[in-house]
């Protein structure tokens, strides 16, 4: 941001503010998409599609964003998705980020391929209070690792820390075919790693390690013994799973294609949403993530199913446009947009919103 007017006054430009600011290979790694980046384009597109539909004259007096996401009464329903590697977008990294999320009562979820622990992140969220005294939950993603001593330990570090949810990542069981970080040669820079990793990078080099240590819903019941923590899993689209998940007594589902960057043309959240909202009928909470950039795109998600929304690219890059102020300036923009689509939308409250809202 310079002068009196904002370099970015949505997230669309926040994008391109970031350009001028990132590395040509931390744009390539964060922007980028898997194959043809059909699902890329797809996932902002289908939100955009949706049409809301209005009503009129509605009592709008006490509206208010605040809703349940699982058991957490929150002030709005939009949240921070987990994004590795944060330092590359800021020295300060996911401690900024985590400052922004509690000042703007957001709740975060935090990669396991962080590039600050998950102490220093709690810590960080635990010293921004929010004048009204909102929460803003810090949950940590877990990728599972080839080794179960080490998932064990990444589990009791979150717990540790005080993360009051486990978000297991699912969709991603190999890395995407990413063509955007093979052409500028990604590679970690000097000073910036996986801190929770002993290696301190993510992913073997060859498929079989990968594919030997992917989990599979028998793990689940490993999982279940071995925290106290709710568990949610990220990148459920198919209703099927959706019903499984059910089944193995998970806590919560995050609709998500990982930002189209593991399986290109598949299908994209805004299609799959209320398609797994069926599938569960209620008895389990969704949350949705995938090109979500304006606050009706969040209304939309809501009025399909999803007690909130996970925002990850743009994180990112208002994180390398103005650090912490950034990010939290990215949130509250997306927060008055949503406050000002329920007004027209003629919705006060979004635990009523509902394919009503829809045309
Ligand atoms: C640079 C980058 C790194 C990501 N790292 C992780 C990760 O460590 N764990 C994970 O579960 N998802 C990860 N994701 C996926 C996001 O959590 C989220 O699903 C996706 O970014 C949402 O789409 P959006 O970027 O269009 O908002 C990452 C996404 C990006 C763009
Ligand atoms: C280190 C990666 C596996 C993190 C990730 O999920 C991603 O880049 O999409």
């Amino acid at each position: 941001m310079s002068g009196d007017s904002p370099a970015w006054v949505n997230l669309h430009e926040l994008a391109d503010a970031a350009g001028p600011k990132l590395s040509a290979q931390a744009a390539a790694y964060f922007n980028g998409g898997a194959g043809d980046e059909h699902t890329l384009a797809a996932n902002p597109a289908d939100w955009q599609r949706l049409h809301l539909w209005p009503r009129t004259l509605a009592p709008l007096d006490g509206s208010h964003t605040r809703t349940m996401i699982g058991p957490n009464a929150v002030a709005h329903p939009i949240w921070l998705a987990p994004v590795a590697y944060q330092q590359l977008a800021h020295p300060e990294g996911e401690v900024a980020t985590a400052m922004a999320a509690a000042a703007q009562s957001a709740g975060m979820v935090l990669s396991s391929q962080s590039s600050v622990a998950v102490e220093d992140v709690a810590n960080a969220m635990r010293t921004v209070a929010d004048p009204a005294g909102d929460v803003a939950p810090l949950w940590f993603q877990l990728y599972w690792q080839p080794d179960r001593a080490l998932t064990l330990n990444l589990i009791q570090r979150a717990e540790a820390a005080g993360c009051s949810a486990l978000v297991l990542t699912v969709d991603a069981p190999v890395h995407g075919v990413r063509d955007c970080e093979r052409r500028a040669g990604f590679s970690l820079p000097a000073g910036v790693r996986a801190v929770h990793l002993p290696h301190g990078v993510a992913q073997a080099s060859t498929l079989a390690p990968l594919l030997q240590a992917a989990p599979t819903w028998h793990d689940l019941n490993w999982l279940r013994e071995h925290t106290r923590l709710p568990i949610w899993l990220k990148g459920v689209l198919h209703p099927a799973d959706a019903a499984l998940a059910r089944t193995a007594g998970m806590d919560g589902l995050i609709v998500s294609n990982h930002g189209g960057r593991t399986l290109d043309t598949c299908v994209s959240t805004a299609w799959a949403l209320p398609r797994v909202a069926d599938a569960v009928q209620g008895e389990l909470p969704l949350l949705v993530d995938g090109g979500i950039r304006r606050g009706t795109d969040v209304l939309k998600a809501v009025a399909l199913g999803a007690q909130g929304v996970l925002i990850g690219r743009p994180q990112v890059h208002a994180l390398a446009c103005g650090g912490a102020l950034g990010v939290a300036r990215m949130i509250r923009l997306l927060r008055d947009e949503l406050a000002v689509a329920m007004a027209l939308c003629g919705c006060s409250d979004l635990r009523h919103a509902n394919r009503d809202l829809l045309a």
